[in-house]
């Protein structure tokens, strides 16, 4: 069913609420389910009502209907919500399905964050941390991002925030037309600052400028039930390819901010590069991807560089798509001692091709695997070196800090638990034991009671 109109909301969309729980370990995080952002008035029934954020009215395309499925009162499909306040004077746009933008919000991503990082405190600013880098041109790439300052493998170089979130399934069903009107009008109502940022972007992909604009600069990621969305960040947005990144970004659900993160030790002058195909494809493959999806000829240094090194490399990276298959199948199916001996191979590999993900994300799942395996002091162990990654890491999104807290707790109640388990077990087996020597006993004395004290394998085998 196309989308064709743009309109004005009128309340009338029911919905349910579909927050996500990021993190396993973080259930009750969320204390009430918000209702589809449509409509103010909807939210006055709710004991704890989100702060409501949107200061625009928000905007709506219906599904068209047809003959066979006509359109009915809540037929909204997907709406623009705009956030002119969110992160000072940064602002954001979504246009996305009610449920989605009402998860949005129970997700904190919307609340005023001008700190953060637990007891440091740190001013949160989007841009360069602490004077990282500065954005200037790059030969035959048009801008990048170049290091001012050493920034150390595993270290916050970089922080934004979207400017527009988009549903992929928006883009996919509405027409150009109305699609582009609910755009523009989602950049139209961002700060002025923020808009000049983002028609001043780069639009290599050709074609209508929002069009080109969201093709170039636009990362996937997922809202909601692991619904597709693109994100504009604008300073991200000024980072080059490269095959072989020395960075490499993380996006938060919680904050809907992304982390740009040093896979190794970055000098000052050096670019600081993202890969923007999966690292795990071939060379082939990555280049074919760049040039359909970003019309440029990779010329990074890896796709520069001779044959051997580069054999090299597309075997390490086959190696890290089997390993990564292989680490998700064996834990799936409880093989622990393949899953753990495939993590630890992974980090081998992934280290040797320069590409090493955050360190307290593996010792997570190592962990996390020696948990299962109820190796409670490995678990501990590695428990505790996550904790400590996650506490230097200092992101803005601290649920993997609380999780990795909740972790160590956690271990020690399923060790106290196991202990219990063990003593009753062993408290059993010593009373079966015991009853099992007295039966035998009580036999034998029987036993010799009715043999007059001769005894013989012939009546103990009458037994
Ligand atoms: C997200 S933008 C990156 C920033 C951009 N250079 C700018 O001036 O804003 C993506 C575009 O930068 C250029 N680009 C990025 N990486 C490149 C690379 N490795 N080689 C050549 N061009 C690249 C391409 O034009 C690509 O479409």
């Amino acid at each position: 069913v196309a989308a064709t109109q743009v309109r004005t909301i009128e309340p009338t969309v029911p919905g349910t609420c579909l927050v996500q729980a990021i993190n396993p370990f973080l259930r009750t995080v969320y204390h009430h389910c918000p209702p589809p952002q449509t409509d103010i008035k909807r939210i006055r029934p709710y004991r704890n009502p989100p702060r409501y954020p949107w200061t625009h009215p928000v905007r709506c395309l219906k599904a068209a209907g047809s003959e066979d499925t006509p359109r009915k009162a809540y037929d909204i499909r997907y709406c623009l919500y705009s956030d002119a306040t969110m992160g000072g004077l940064h602002g954001l746009s979504l246009i996305t399905a009610p449920e989605i933008a009402a998860d949005v919000i129970s997700a904190d991503a919307l609340e005023d964050r001008p700190y953060y990082g637990g007891s440091r405190q740190r001013v949160f600013v989007p841009g360069p941390v602490d004077g990282a880098y500065t954005v200037k041109p790059t030969p035959g790439k048009g801008l990048g991002v170049v290091a001012t300052r050493k920034i150390v493998q595993g270290e916050i170089a970089m922080l934004d925030l979207p400017a527009l979130l988009l549903s992929k399934a928006f883009l996919e069903d509405a027409a150009p037309l109305p699609r582009r009107r609910l755009i523009r009008r989602g950049l139209s109502q961002l700060p002025a600052a923020t808009q000049e940022r983002v028609y001043a972007l780069s639009t290599s992909t050709g074609g209508d400028v929002v069009d080109a604009i969201l093709g170039t600069n636009t990362i996937s990621l997922t809202l909601g039930m692991n619904q597709m969305h693109l994100g504009l960040y604008p300073e991200l947005s000024r980072i080059n390819h490269a095959c072989n990144p020395n960075a490499y970004y993380r996006f938060s659900h919680r904050t809907l901010t992304v982390e740009v993160v040093a896979y190794r030790d970055i000098q000052p002058g050096e670019e600081i590069t993202i890969s923007y195909a999966q690292l795990t494809q071939s060379r082939t493959e990555r280049r074919l991807f760049l040039q359909n999806n970003w019309h440029f000829n990779c010329s990074c240094s890896l796709c520069r560089a001779d044959v051997d090194s580069v054999t090299l490399s597309e075997d390490r990276r086959r190696d890290m798509r089997k390993l990564q298959s292989t680490l998700v199948q064996a834990s799936r199916a409880g093989d622990y001692d393949l899953a753990l001996l495939t993590a630890e191979t992974l980090q081998d590999v992934t280290e040797a091709e320069g590409v090493t993900p955050l360190r307290a994300e593996m010792y997570d799942i190592i962990a996390s695997i020696h948990l299962d395996m109820r190796n409670f002091n490995q678990a501990v162990r590695y428990g505790q070196l996550a904790l400590e990654a996650w506490e230097k890491f200092d992101s803005v999104d601290d649920s993997q800090l609380v999780a990795a807290r909740w972790f160590l707790a956690f271990v020690e109640q399923a060790r106290q638990q196991d202990q219990a388990e063990r003593q009753q077990r062993e408290h059993d087996e010593a009373e079966e034991a015991a009853m099992e020597d007295s039966l035998e006993d009580f036999f034998y004395l029987s036993r010799r009671r009715r043999t007059g004290g001769r005894e013989s394998n012939a009546a103990e085998l009458e037994w």
